[in-house]
């Protein structure tokens, strides 16, 4: 397949995972972006330029996330490689919980999506499909793509090969309001699913089967449900030896009644708020009381639930 443009800008989303009980499954798309411009070179050079979060410290070279994703996506519709330049502005910070590798990847492949001559190619489907290869699981990628709440799955794998990733995307009542709570010291995904047992009891997974139905009502219909919806037994308490901090704030917030998660792989806090008429939300008394002014470098960021998802926002020549 050819290239129809030499140049084009991407927008993708910054997600959360698991929402509690969702565990690999779960995503929330919010309201924080990286944009992304490529140029095709007629070259085979590699240029990255990086503004914002990992500006320093991501590779400026073909390992960059976004440059390995956009080939996996050239190469996956048979289009020719090409050198590139990226300028990057990255807002989703790194390795916190927020799904920036995901929201990587899935710009690559938007990326490529702009490039080529037949997009359809590398529609949502196919998008979702790499996307996971690329990450391991859906539960982020699926959000970035889709906007909104996702709930993501495999088909069974039967003879034809391994299930197909899907995902649905659904509506998010107009009250839920998330709250991030981000600190200064990042933990790779890698790690804090190198904590999680092999195997779980039965009565845990249970329980969590009933809480991951019971959020998919609350925070489509009903989020007075929302704090007994959010509760976990599988991933959350496994990993408070490698985030015992985002834990403690869990703990203090939840003490006081708000419904708060470890976000993706953390150590980010996802507070699942609901907002007032006033504007304000039932978390923000209570992680100002829970901080106490001693959580040093923590930023706390107020976000809307983006509904768009990922997009080509320009093909130029
Ligand atoms: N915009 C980006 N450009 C290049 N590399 C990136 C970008 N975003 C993330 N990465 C790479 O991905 C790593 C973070 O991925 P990781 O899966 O550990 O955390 P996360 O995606 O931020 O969190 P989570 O998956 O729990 O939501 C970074 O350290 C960096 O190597
Ligand atoms: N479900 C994944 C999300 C990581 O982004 C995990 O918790 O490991």
């Amino acid at each position: 397949m050819r290239l129809r443009a030499a140049h084009v800008r991407v927008r993708v989303p910054a997600t959360s995972a698991n929402l509690g009980p969702g565990f690999d499954a779960l995503g929330l798309a919010l309201g924080l972006h990286d944009e992304l411009e490529v140029r095709a070179l007629g070259t085979s050079d590699v240029r990255v330029e990086v503004e914002g979060e990992g500006a320093g410290t991501v590779p400026d070279d073909e390992t960059h996330l976004v440059v390995r994703a956009l080939r996996v996506a050239l190469d996956h519709v048979g289009a020719p490689q090409t050198g590139l330049h990226l300028t990057c502005r990255n807002r989703v910070p790194h390795g916190r919980g927020l799904g920036s590798s995901a929201a990587a990847v899935v710009a690559g492949i938007l990326a490529a999506r702009g490039l080529v001559a037949e997009p359809d190619a590398l529609d949502d489907d196919t998008a979702l499909a790499l996307a996971t290869e690329l990450e391991g699981h859906p539960d982020n990628a699926a959000p970035a793509i889709l906007g909104g709440l996702t709930v993501a799955w495999s088909d069974e794998p039967g003879a034809a090969g391994p299930g197909a990733v899907r995902a649905v995307r659904l509506a998010v009542h107009e009250d839920v309001a998330p709250v991030a709570v981000v600190p200064p010291g990042h933990l790779s995904t890698r790690a804090a699913r190198g904590v999680l047992p092999a195997q779980v009891p039965h009565a845990d997974a249970a329980w969590q089967a009933g809480r991951s139905a019971l959020l998919v009502e609350a925070l489509g219909r009903n989020p007075e449900l929302l704090f007994a919806a959010t509760g976990d037994r599988l991933h959350q308490g496994y990993r408070r030896e490698v985030m015992p901090a985002s834990l403690a704030l869990v703990d203090a917030l939840r003490s006081r009644g708000v419904a708060a998660v470890v976000s993706g792989a953390g150590p980010t806090v996802l507070a699942l708020a609901r907002r007032g008429r006033d504007g304000t939300t039932d978390a923000d008394a209570a992680i100002a009381d829970a901080f106490g002014g001693v959580m040093a470098g923590w930023r706390v960021l107020p976000l809307d639930v983006d509904t768009a998802g990922a997009s080509v926002t320009a093909v130029l020549d």
